[in-house]
C-alpha cells in the first residue's frame, strides 16, 4: 500500500469566537497517488481542511502531518517543504497584467537559486517546467498574452500550469471548477487528473459538484459541519447518503 502523504489524527480547529469546530476530525489518511475529491455543502468546512494542509491555517490542535512533516499549528511550514505542495486558488489568484508565461513562472519562486535573488531572472530548468506546465494545459499559443485578456476556463488552466510548474508532490485544488460551465470543468478536471497521474502526485480538490468529479477521482471524503460523514470510492456513495450530505440540492 502506499505511503501516507497526509495523516491527520485527533484534529479539531475552532475559527476564534466560534462554538462549535470547523474541523473535527479523529483520523485520515491520505495514501500517495490518490486523487481524492472533498465533498460537502457550503461552509462544511473542505476550503478550510485544504488551508490546513497547505500550511496555512494557525490554532489547530491535534496533529497534522503532510509529506513525512508534521506542521506546527502555531507557525508557518518552511520554504522548501512548501514548494513541495501546490495550491490552485478558487479565485486564480493569478497577476492581471503579467502574461501566462510569467504568471507560470511564478509558481518556480520556490524553485529559485542564486541567479533569481541576484538578478530577478529565472534559470534554465525554471523556464523548461514552465514551458512543460503551459504545453500540458494547452495555452502554448497563449503563453505571451496577458492574463486578463483571458477567458475564465483559460485562466483556471494558468492556475493549473503555474501549480504544475511548481513541481509539487500534491495538489490541492479549492472549487476549480465552480465557476465553469460543465464542458469547460470536465477539461479542467481531466487535466487535473492527468497531470496528477503524469507527475505521480497526490490530488486533492473540493467540489460541490460530486457527479462532476465522481469520474476523476478514487475516493470521497464528505464533509458536514467539520465532521466526515462518508470517506470511501464515489461509487460507494448512494442517492439517500448525498440527500443526506446535500439536502434538496443533490
Ligand atoms: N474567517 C472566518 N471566521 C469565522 N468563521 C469562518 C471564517 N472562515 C470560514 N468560517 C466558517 O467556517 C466554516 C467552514 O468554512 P469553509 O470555507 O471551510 O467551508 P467550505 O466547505 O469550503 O464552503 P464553500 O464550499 O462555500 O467554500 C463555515 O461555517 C464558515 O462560515
Amino acid at each position: 500500500m502506499a505511503a501516507d502523504v497526509i495523516a491527520l489524527h485527533d484534529l479539531v480547529f475552532r475559527h476564534p469566537g466560534n462554538h462549535h469546530p470547523t474541523l473535527a476530525i479523529p483520523e485520515l489518511r491520505i495514501g500517495a497517488g490518490q486523487r481524492v475529491a472533498l465533498i460537502g455543502t457550503s461552509g462544511a468546512g473542505k476550503s478550510t481542511l485544504l488551508r490546513l494542509l497547505d500550511g496555512r491555517l494557525r490554532g489547530w490542535s491535534g496533529s497534522c502531518a503532510v509529506l513525512g512533516r508534521p506542521l506546527d499549528p502555531d507557525s508557518p511550514p518552511p520554504r522548501l517543504w512548501r514548494r513541495s505542495v501546490g495550491f490552485v486558488f478558487q479565485e486564480f489568484a493569478l497577476v492581471e497584467r503579467e502574461t501566462v508565461r510569467q504568471n507560470v513562472l511564478n509558481g518556480r519562486l520556490g524553485h529559485a537559486d542564486a541567479l533569481w535573488s541576484l538578478t530577478g531572472r529565472f534559470g534554465a530548468p525554471d523556464h523548461a517546467a514552465a514551458d512543460r506546465a503551459i504545453q500540458d494545459v494547452g495555452l502554448d499559443e497563449f503563453a505571451k498574452r496577458r492574463v486578463d485578456r483571458l477567458s475564465g476556463g483559460q485562466r483556471q488552466r494558468v492556475a493549473i500550469a503555474r501549480c504544475l510548474a511548481q513541481e509539487p508532490r500534491i495538489v490541492l485544488a479549492d472549487e476549480p471548477i465552480s465557476s465553469l460551465d460543465p464542458v469547460t470543468a470536465h477539461t479542467v478536471l481531466d487535466l487535473l487528473r492527468n497531470s496528477a497521474v503524469d507527475r505521480r502526485a497526490t490530488l486533492v480538490i473540493s467540489s460541490h459538484q460530486p457527479q462532476l468529479v465522481a469520474g476523476y477521482v478514487d475516493r470521497f471524503i464528505a464533509l458536514d459541519r467539520g465532521r466526515i460523514v462518508f470517506d470511501g470510492p464515489p461509487n460507494a456513495i448512494d442517492e439517500t447518503q448525498l440527500s443526506g450530505i446535500y439536502g434538496e440540492t443533490a
